[in-house]
């Protein structure tokens, strides 16, 4: 919304899926892309700052090549990645540049969240360009990452991206305005426009997907559901729209997509990037009834090791772990003060220090 000519948010992250980016022959939409950029432009120009997601890297390879032989999935990935980001990112490069603004590339992969270390890293670099006015566009590194370890999709990454960079708002720009209450392809059924939190819309999606995405639109829920939790306002909507970006922005109550409201309380970095660690999380403590009302209840909480009934895995000190409760349900995801064999030694024990410190806990 402008409110006294400025934009209602000042930090956004857009991702656009490479569905938005290809047309159904599978070539480069360039038309799409250079009205995505105008609006970029129009929004960095008043004072935004936008980090772009781009996914439409293995797409816009794949109508480049003709391989010589039959490939398996990683070899067309890998090639295609190779060829289509770099034409990718030059299209991009050539259309910011018409308005003045400069770009960077930024390819990561999801070990590059791993450690606190790299995840520090990665925000300085994307600080660093936005401090001097390149609007970073960010993927993932098809060419190297391992199948086991990728990003469920940039759905994923741009949540993490999002959540990392103190994004006030992420945009999800797919081939669809927004979560239907059912099969979007039904009569009947239509884009669900404001979700409250808690709410879950997992009986609503189809595991069908669009022709050149990955993941789906549950990844999307998942994902905006999680970000969302950390404050941040999660809209998903139709890409190929013209001016939707801005329309988005500038009048939210007519525009149809799916909003999913943030939570009102802050939540600190280092419990963001403990949020989306969970996929890095080497053991499990397993806490009795009576600490897992404590950790949820209003108060600040710490995990002592008199409320663990059961140490598993192997991990070292400051490694992330899941919090499980007495059904084995896990319940969020926590940095371990201690490694596994003394947290063994210390289960059930009164009167010790935290085996995971409120401040590294991150609950569901
Ligand atoms: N309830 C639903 N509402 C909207 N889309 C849905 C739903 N269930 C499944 N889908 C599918 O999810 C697709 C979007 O996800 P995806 O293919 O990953 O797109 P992208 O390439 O933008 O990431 C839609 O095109 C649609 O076919
Ligand atoms: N990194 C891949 C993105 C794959 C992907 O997640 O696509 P999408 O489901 O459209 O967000 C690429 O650039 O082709």
């Amino acid at each position: 919304m402008v409110e006294n000519g400025t934009y209602q948010y000042k930090r956004i992250a857009v991702k656009i899926g490479s569905n938005v980016l290809t047309r159904r022959d599978g070539t480069l939409d360039v038309t799409r892309m250079s009205a995505l950029v105008d609006q970029v432009a129009e929004l960095y120009k008043a004072g935004v700052e936008v980090v772009l997601v781009s996914s439409g890297a293995v797409a816009s390879g794949r109508s480049e090549l003709k391989p010589l032989k039959k490939l398996d999935s990683v070899d067309q990935r890998q090639l295609f990645s190779a060829v289509g980001q770099a034409k990718l990112i030059n299209r991009y490069y050539e259309l910011f540049r018409e308005h003045g603004i400069t770009v960077g590339q930024v390819l990561t992969t999801k070990e590059s969240f791993s450690t606190r270390r790299h995840y520090l890293n990665q925000r300085n670099c994307m600080r660093v360009m936005l401090e001097n006015g390149v609007i970073p566009i960010v993927n993932e590194n098809d060419t190297i990452s391992v199948t086991e370890l990728m990003f469920t999709d940039n759905d994923e990454l741009s949540g993490m991206i999002a959540s990392m960079m103190d994004m006030q708002a992420l945009i999800i720009l797919s081939n669809i305005d927004g979560i239907y209450n059912g099969s979007p392809s039904q009569p009947g059924t239509s884009v669900i426009r404001t979700v409250e939190r808690g709410k879950d819309l997992s009986d609503y999606i189809q595991t069908e997907k669009s022709g050149f995405g990955r993941g789906g639109m549950l990844t999307k829920s998942t994902i905006a559901r999680k970000v969302a939790d950390e404050g941040i306002t999660v809209i998903i909507a139709n890409g190929k729209k013209e001016n939707i970006l801005l329309d988005l922005l500038c009048h939210p109550d007519t525009t149809v997509c799916t909003r999913f409201l943030p939570a009102s309380a802050e939540v600190s970095s280092v419990k963001k990037w403990i949020a989306h660690s969970e996929g890095f999380a080497k053991g499990e403590l397993h806490l009795n009834r009576q600490a897992v009302e404590a950790v949820r209840g209003s108060k600040a909480t710490s995990i002592l090791p008199v409320g663990v009934t059961r140490v598993a895995g192997d991990f070292e000190k400051d490694d992330i772990v899941r919090i499980m409760d007495e059904q084995g349900q896990q319940i969020g995801v926590g940095r371990v003060s201690a490694d596994s064999a003394e947290a063994v030694l210390l289960v059930g024990r009164h009167g010790q220090k935290p085996l995971v410190h409120y401040d590294y806990l991150y609950l569901e």
